[in-house]
């Protein structure tokens, strides 16, 4: 049982590493380099050690004074290098490990953006920023870093190796059994850290994940006064995270001590034995001196080679999460480009299911969206409104049924041409903690005429002005600064400023008073004329001048018509006209305008 875990867990390690190379084999000789620079830094620091045995053999017992000033050159120039070598190497790590970052960073970023929006809902936000704040750097570090010093211990090691064996095999077979202890030690420890790495990562993204939801629910926590169960929730998360860390601190400290004491006693062991050399003449006292130190060394190096095969399992750790999120399957794209205008979008008996949920949300539905006019859907809450937007933006695909898209299915097409002729306005919009003009640009050239025309139809260009920095005031994260109706207006702008082909409003007016609503869809009215707009609304007001209005019940489409058509004969719709005040529905209402 045990053995296969063992196998399992390398044939892991070897399908990690593997994996990493994929990445890092585009930097290899960079990395290359700052290795060799690395490498003959640490030799030159051997090198001028060696100085000690010239001094104290050839110039202090020999007494040839005059050779005094070769000994200090010698020493001078290979430390000098030793110096340079060691600060160019530091530099050149520090600079292929942001460099990676940079790399596997912006891969993450654009994998994110491509994975199938249920991965990401399914996570939890804490836990994607922790793959950019925590993991991809520990392994960048662990690659640019930890790895190139490990071959520049193991390269000294041999030099030392070289030297000890030429002038003293017993040292070295000294220093070389208590090292095979280091090597059993770290065997034993090996997988135990690795396992206990990845477990102490997991709860810390886990109370990560608990302060990021924490700090996000601050207002709900007090409007419920549920401060000390926030606290409780916290101290819980933290609790498990802490237990974790002392069980790998225990581990630690307990390798430690017991590398550290057989460590101690091969210390000892080279002392007398290099000491009863110099008594018994076999080796001069200069040999004794840099033997000594090099065993020394030699101890440390096994002991950071040895911490380093260690670190290399727990870095690993790290490497597989990542390697496990870089491997998830992206979102199926569509290769067919969609150049020309959209004629006809086309509901063919849709059925739809969130993932992980038995219940039907569409139900064979079949829906044709004339283009150019403005439709309006209505329905009873929960009636797989909201999923027709989810369906058409792709965040999800159909369980079964089709949606075409001038005929094409929409799994068809290409994700980016689909994409530039849609723009959704959702309920409760994200806004950047940045600038309302940023958050109007969104990243897209408009010119400052354009923005303000988009507020204006927006109804939201007074209010902006009327701000003390205007358009550059900050809106704070989220946009929190604002009321729910000023985020919703300036979502609307930021949609209508594209002029997109096809606009959906997802209940995006639902926060507005009923004067401010009436003007903004007058205005929008006109700015859409000719235009395909979706209006998805409870409030009659919103939709009673559409083109056409479809009612959605249980995932089918059960009415449609014209406000009068259905009035005259629609009776879900006279229903939902009839438990329907102006107002609209308050079930929806967010935080006020
Ligand atoms: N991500 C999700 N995972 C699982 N179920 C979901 C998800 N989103 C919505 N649902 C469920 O799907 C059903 C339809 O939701 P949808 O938001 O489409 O309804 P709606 O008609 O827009 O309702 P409302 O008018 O209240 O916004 C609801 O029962 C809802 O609970």
């Amino acid at each position: 049982m045990c053995r296969r875990t063992n196998v399992t867990g390398r044939r892991l390690q070897m399908k990690t590493v593997r994996w990493l190379w994929g990445y890092v084999s585009q930097m290899r000789w960079a990395l290359a380099f700052s290795m060799m620079v690395l490498v003959v830094g640490q030799w030159a620091q051997i090198a001028a050690q060696g100085s000690q045995k010239f001094l104290i053999d050839d110039v202090l017992v020999g007494k040839h004074y005059e050779q005094l000033l070769w000994v200090l050159g010698y020493f001078t120039i290979t430390y000098l290098v030793f110096y340079l070598l060691s600060w160019w190497g530091r530099y050149l790590t520090r600079m292929n490990g942001l460099t990676l970052q940079r790399y596997m960073g912006s891969r993450l970023m654009a994998l994110i953006q491509r994975l199938p929006v249920a991965s990401i809902q399914g996570g939890r936000t804490a836990k994607w920023v922790q793959y950019f704040t925590s993991d991809i750097q520990q392994v960048s570090t662990f690659v640019t870093e930890d790895l190139p010093r490990g071959i520049q211990q193991v390269a000294g090691t041999l030099l030392l190796i070289g030297i000890i064996g030429w002038n003293s095999p017993i040292v070295l077979a000294i220093v070389s059994v208590f090292s095979a202890l280091y090597i059993a030690l770290g065997r034993y420890y090996g997988p135990i850290m690795r396992r206990q790495t990845r477990e102490m990562q997991e709860k810390r993204g886990d109370m990560l994940t608990k302060i990021e939801e924490g700090i996000s629910s601050t207002r709900e926590v007090i409007a419920f006064n549920r401060m000390a169960w926030e606290e409780k929730s916290f101290r819980g998360a933290f609790a498990v995270f802490f237990d974790k860390v002392m069980e790998n601190g225990k581990l630690a400290n307990s390798q430690l001590l017991l590398s550290n004491s057989v460590q101690w006693i091969g210390r000892m062991a080279v002392l007398l034995f290099g000491g009863y050399s110099v008594i018994s003449g076999s080796i001069s006292i200069g040999v004794f001196v840099i033997v000594y130190q090099y065993s020394n060394q030699l101890f440390n190096n096994y002991q950071t080679v040895f911490n380093f095969v260690m670190n290399m399992s727990g870095q690993l750790a790290y490497a597989d999460r990542v390697r496990e999120i870089f491997n998830q399957e992206a979102a199926p794209e569509g290769s067919k480009p969609l150049k020309a205008e959209v004629q006809s979008i086309v509901f063919d008996k849709v059925t739809f299911a969130y993932p992980g949920t038995e219940r039907l949300v569409l139900n064979e539905l079949e829906l044709s969206i004339p283009q150019g006019k403005k439709i309006a859907i209505v329905g009873s809450s929960g009636g797989g409104k909201s999923t027709v937007t989810q369906l058409l933006l792709r965040f999800f695909e159909p369980t079964s049924g089709c949606i075409r898209i001038n005929g094409t299915p929409l799994s068809d097409i290409r994700n980016a041409d689909w994409l530039g002729k849609l723009c959704v306005v959702f309920q409760e919009p994200f806004l950047l903690p940045d600038t309302i003009r940023s958050n109007l640009l969104f990243g897209r050239p408009f010119s400052e005429e354009r923005i303000i025309e988009a507020c204006r139809i927006a109804q939201v260009h007074e209010f902006i002005e009327s701000m003390e920095n205007g358009y550059d005031t900050v809106v704070g994260e989220r946009g929190y600064t604002l009321s729910g109706g000023q985020r919703q207006r300036i979502a609307i702008a930021r949609a209508i400023a594209g002029e997109p082909e096809l606009l959906i409003l997802d209940e995006a007016t639902s926060a507005l008073d009923m004067e401010t609503e009436m003007k903004l869809q007058e205005a929008l009215d006109r700015e859409r004329a000719g235009k395909t707009t979706i209006v998805i609304a409870h409030r009659l007001s919103t939709v009673r001048n559409a083109d056409l209005i479809l009612v959605m019940h249980e995932g089918r489409l059960v009415e449609q018509g014209t406000h009068q058509e259905l009035m005259n004969g629609g009776d879900i719709y006279r229903r939902l006209v009839s438990v329907m005040s102006d107002e609209g529905a308050p079930k929806k209402r967010i935080r006020g305008a």
